[in-house]
């Protein structure tokens, strides 16, 4: 498991270290970090540090002294290390003379060429797009070298991963401590490249965001005991499609079959259950006992009674989609049995009574007041889904990928999660697992080139075999 604490947490558990610590000890183990990962960096890429040219880009703050030790610290291994500073007037006092005692220059220009680029303009301090001196430099950065952020991306939100404006593309991000959400979450997410953690001796609790790997969700999948029937694997009934749009039905059902249900039950109009049946002739027709519910892909307008109907019953349900539509948040709270709402950012918009926009840049915050508004978990796609529940830590999906923006991929997921819910999984699980599973899945079908739906449900055993692989 990856974990990421927001800034505010950071910077409590820094303070406190700090006070026991003798002045710049906290900086120093970071700068030692941050330059050990630099010298691998360029002992992989060029054999050795020995002569390599290394240009810091220097904020004001604490990061730029971070750069600044590092740079030292490289300087006396051989480098060649120049600084160029985001303002002359402001840099790091101690850093600086660091830099210059081991041999360090600085310059005002970006020089042309270099083997390594150490990205120290904003750190956790930093606040809004880049301020056009930072802009200049970050878009002036040596062609071909690779770039090192130092804790995190100058540009990217700490706590959102959101960018306002430009930033710096790294390929290695060292961050200090613990990982921001930013980190983790896209754009900032992309922006951060191979992520490596310098243990700083911060003490922390409970995190904010949290990113399940193989492992976690090889434990948490629900794995059939010698023992188990079909009702012990869960029934999942599966509520979608409509003769306008029966390809939902059929995609819902393939997810759920695939997600290791023991029986999909599917309820809908003639058309869709002629189309489910032929695809799938295991399915069940009509309503019965089931463990968890599906409802909403490709329902149409006017369903709202028959959503509303299965949200009355004490079983797990997922709500994806038109079932999505006039939800009452009240009737959702009052329910008992865990309920997964599954929105897009459109659909998120509505559930909040704001637009898409500023859905899509608040996306933590969003998917937070969607699970404590309903009493539900909030499952919210995009590039990298967010999955939050009851006030716990916000799971995000490393696993996303963007060809799984494709029609009818959503039904694929919402069966996916439907069958895990009926297996017995949380809400929180079954959406987190499911989103993992599913963007596997998606990453297989396509390796690198389009897919469509049919073929990501197609791919989601291989994708569960990587994972119980490990
Ligand atoms: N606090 C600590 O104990 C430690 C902090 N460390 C480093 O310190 C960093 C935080 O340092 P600071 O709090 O000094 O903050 P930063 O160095 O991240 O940046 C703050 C400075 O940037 C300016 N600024 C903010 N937003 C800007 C924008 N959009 N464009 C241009 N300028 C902008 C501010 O005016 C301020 O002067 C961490 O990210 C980490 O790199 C590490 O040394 C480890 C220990
Ligand atoms: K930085």
């Amino acid at each position: 498991m990856r974990t990421a604490y927001s800034v505010e947490t950071v910077r409590a558990a820094e303070g406190e270290l700090m006070a026991r610590l003798p002045e710049g000890a906290l900086m120093q183990r970071a700068a030692a970090g941050l330059a050990a990962a630099c010298a691998r960096l360029l002992i992989r890429r060029r054999g050795r540090v020995y002569g390599a040219r290394i240009v810091l880009l220097v904020g004001p703050g604490d990061n730029g002294g971070d750069a600044l030790y590092a740079g030292a610290r490289l300087a006396r291994r051989g480098a060649g290390v120049t600084a160029v500073p985001m303002d002359p007037a402001r840099m790091h006092a101690g850093g600086l003379a660091a830099l210059r005692a081991a041999g360090g220059r600085v310059e005002e220009a970006v020089p042309a060429r270099a083997d390594l680029v150490l990205d120290g303009l904003l750190g956790i301090g930093g606040k809004g797009g880049l301020r056009p001196a930072a802009a200049a430099l970050a878009e002036r950065l040596p062609h071909g070298a690779p770039v090192v952020a130092v804790d995190l991306p100058s540009g990217v939100d700490a706590d959102t991963g959101e960018v306002a404006g430009p930033a710096v593309t790294a390929e290695v991000t060292v961050a200090f401590g613990a990982y921001k959400p930013g980190l983790l979450i896209d754009p900032g997410a992309t922006l951060a490249g191979a992520l490596h953690l310098v243990d700083i001796g911060l003490s922390l609790d409970a995190p904010d965001v949290e990113v399940l790997q193989h492992a976690d969700v090889a434990r948490l999948l629900p794995v059939p005991a010698p023992s188990s029937d079909k009702y012990r694997r869960g029934v999942v009934g599966v509520v979608a499609g409509s003769a306008q749009y029966p390809g939902a039905a059929v995609l819902a059902v393939a997810g759920a079959l695939r997600g290791g249900a023991g029986a999909v039950r599917y309820v809908g109009p003639a058309a869709a259950a002629d189309a489910v049946l032929a695809r799938f002739p295991e399915t069940l027709i009509g309503r019965g006992r089931v463990q968890a519910w599906v409802v909403g892909p490709g329902l149409g307008d006017g369903r709202a009674g028959e959503v509303a109907e299965l949200l009355a019953q004490d079983v797990p349900v997922l709500v994806d989609a038109d079932g999505l539509r006039g939800l009452d948040a009240g009737a959702l709270r009052d329910r008992s049995a865990p309920t997964l709402l599954t929105p897009h950012a459109g659909e998120a918009a509505a559930l909040l009574g704001t637009d898409r926009r500023a859905v899509e840049s608040g996306r933590l915050a969003a998917v937070r007041q969607l699970a404590e508004l309903y009493g539900a978990a909030a499952l919210l796609k995009g590039s990298t889904t967010l999955v939050a529940a009851g006030g716990g830590p916000v799971r995000v999906n490393p696993t996303g990928t963007g060809w799984l923006a494709t029609a009818g991929s959503g039904d694929v997921l919402s069966g996916l999660a439907g069958a895990l819910l009926a297996a017995g999984l949380s809400a929180a699980d079954a959406g987190a697992v499911g989103a993992y599973l599913h963007g596997l899945a998606g990453r297989r079908a396509a390796s690198g080139a389009p897919m469509t739906a049919q073929e990501i449900a197609q791919a989601l055993p291989e994708a569960w075999r990587d994972v119980r692989r490990g």
